[in-house]
């Protein structure tokens, strides 16, 4: 991969770096030493059993690690220091929009599409009235949803599942931050939409660097530049996908590789 430059001419700092991340909740160490990076204008796939921290390793790089969790190590967003400080506290280099397994639960049941989209592009690119809504028309359209007004003016309960996964990708694209977090954001999908969802994740991802949290090695590998292997809270595995996904040499990346094959 080419090397990025900053504004300065020195190569940019990776838009994620996790450093010995270890995280306890009452007393269980649930994250041990996690040690991984997503280069700049990436896409990296997270991939373990269920249980083995995949969606704790998102929530310390998001802001939103359980109230009783301790955490020490280091997490940097495009190199500025975050772990420890929740989502709403951050400032803009330390950003991280975050695309949420469940988009029931991610979206207010009770306010509009329309106000819930045009939130954060007035907060991060300032845009109000006509402007805003004309942008979230735009990103509507870009996440494939081409009836933009009825969405913008429907509640969550109005939309199906995959428009309102695609309603949470244009909200998390609308803040602009440097890194995308996707957690299982089709598992919940019919296999037709989540071609979808993934499609509009690869065309909006680059600028944005993309750290994608999966069961689905076929999707990992078609979508992601690199993968990182969790098992029981440690880094198993990491390179890049092709190399792993050929000769992986963990127990999970195996069967999910012979998984895949077999749906092949
Ligand atoms: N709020 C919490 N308090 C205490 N333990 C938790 C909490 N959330 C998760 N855990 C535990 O942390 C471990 C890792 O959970 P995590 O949700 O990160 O797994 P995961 O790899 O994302 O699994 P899945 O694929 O099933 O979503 C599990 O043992 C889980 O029981």
């Amino acid at each position: 991969m080419a090397t990025v430059l900053d504004p300065s001419g020195g190569p940019s700092p990776a838009a994620l770096d996790v450093h010995d991340l270890v995280v306890d909740v009452g007393g269980a160490r649930l994250l041990d030493g996690i040690t991984f990076s997503v280069p700049p204008e990436s896409r990296t796939a997270l991939v373990g059993a269920s249980g083995s921290g995949k969606s704790m390793t998102a929530g310390a790089v998001v802001g939103r690690l359980p109230l009783t969790a301790t955490a020490t190590g280091s997490v940097r967003v495009a190199g500025t220091e975050v772990l420890g400080v929740p989502a709403a506290r951050r400032r803009a280099a330390g950003r991280v929009a975050a695309v949420a397994q469940d988009p029931l639960s991610a979206l207010n049941p009770l306010v509009p599409i329309g106000t819930q989209l045009t939130m954060p592009l007035r907060r991060r690119a300032g845009l109000r009235g006509s402007a805003a809504r004309a942008r979230a028309r735009e990103l509507l359209l870009s996440v494939g949803l081409d009836d933009p007004d009825r969405v913008l003016g429907s509640v969550a309960g109005e939309l199906s599942g995959g428009q309102r996964q695609r309603v949470c990708t244009a909200i998390a694209l609308a803040s602009e931050a440097s890194l995308l977090v996707a957690d299982e954001p089709t598992t919940a999908l019919d296999l037709v939409t989540q071609a979808q969802v993934v499609d509009v994740l690869r065309r909006h991802t680059r600028s944005t660097a993309l750290l994608f949290i999966t069961h689905d090695v076929a999707v990992a590998a078609a979508l992601c530049d690199r993968v990182v292997v969790l098992e029981h809270g440690r880094v198993v595995e990491q390179g890049p996908t092709t190399e792993l996904v050929s000769a992986p040499s963990s127990d999970h990346l195996r069967e999910l590789v012979c998984a895949a094959r077999a749906a092949a």
